[in-house]
């Protein structure tokens, strides 16, 4: 069996590390390249050198060259560095997995053009758990449609920079679809002042940001003598990176496409 050959982008980012550590670790993938932002202080380094074991893959800087030398090009960057890659995965034929937040509007109708030519996964959250609870977020919307308020809070570390995180905003959509709501319409990100009584058709979103937090979050129904929690909490980001590889693996083959991690658990 051929190994699928991928390409981490920002290799010596906080997930960059964990997909490099979960590509090494997978006997299907292959680590073919590894690249940053030209001016990284990483660029030249080989991957290895931050776990202590050298791997003989050098960091470079050059989005075209490790992408050509690929299959997929993962990407867990930012959405500037995601669209540039993306355009450039488009241009060379390769598949794209994609695990950056953030994005815009915009930025999600150049994911869906690009997928027309290439096979892409776009999931704000790899991990099997997180996939889990969205199917358990559709179960329990269904059988909590009237009397309950819904609320998405969420926690994580200091340096994220996006706010609500894109699980949680997922999580919205999957509560706001089952209801029959519009979550563009009906989300409240945050209350302050005299907000008035709580509208029952709203979705709050509240966001904590500490530490070293890995990645906490919670719907809440609450109803009146009752409340309804689910949560889950990540202890690590390698459960995120496995789920990459699974992404990377389910793209090989395939001509084109947008996916999401759903697909490729075969939850849908
Ligand atoms: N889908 C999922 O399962 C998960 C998604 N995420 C998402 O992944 C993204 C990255 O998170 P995290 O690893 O914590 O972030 P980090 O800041 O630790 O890493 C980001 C990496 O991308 C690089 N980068 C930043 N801007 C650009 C750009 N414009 N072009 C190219 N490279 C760039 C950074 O380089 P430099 O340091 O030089 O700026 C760095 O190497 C976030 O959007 C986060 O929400 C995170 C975990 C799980
Ligand atoms: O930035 C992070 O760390 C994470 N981001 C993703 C998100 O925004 O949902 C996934 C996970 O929660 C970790």
């Amino acid at each position: 069996m051929n190994k699928v050959r991928v390409a981490v982008a920002g290799a010596s980012g906080r997930m960059g590390r964990m997909l490099v550590e979960a590509a090494l670790n997978d006997d299907a993938i292959e680590l073919a390249s590894a690249f940053e932002q030209p001016g990284s202080a990483f660029v030249g380094r080989d991957v290895g050198e931050t776990s202590g074991a050298a791997t003989g893959v050098i960091i470079g800087d050059d989005a075209r060259t490790a992408i050509s030398a690929a299959d997929c090009v993962i990407d867990f960057t930012r959405p500037e560095g995601t669209l540039r890659h993306l355009a450039l995965a488009r241009e060379l034929g390769k598949a794209v997995v994609i695990g950056t937040t953030g994005l815009g509007t915009d930025d999600k109708v150049a994911v869906e053009q690009a997928s027309r030519d290439v096979p892409v996964v776009f999931a704000p959250n790899m991990a099997v758990g997180v996939n889990a609870v969205f199917r358990l977020l559709e179960v329990a919307a269904k059988i909590l449609d009237e009397g309950y308020d819904i609320e998405v809070i969420e926690a994580h570390h200091r340096f994220k920079v996006d706010a609500p995180s894109g699980t949680a905003l997922r999580m919205g959509e999957i509560v706001a679809r089952e209801l029959g709501r519009d979550l563009e319409h009906c989300a409240i990100c945050g209350r302050e002042g005299v907000t008035g009584e709580r509208k029952s058709e709203t979705i709050g979103f509240s966001t904590i940001r500490g530490g070293d937090i890995v990645g906490d979050h919670t719907v809440l129904f609450a109803g009146l003598g009752e409340r309804i929690e689910i949560t889950h909490k990540s202890g690590s980001r390698m459960p995120y990176a496995v789920g990459a590889m699974r992404a990377a693996r389910f793209l090989s083959g395939r001509r084109n496409g947008l996916f999401d991690m759903q697909d490729v658990l075969g939850l849908r």
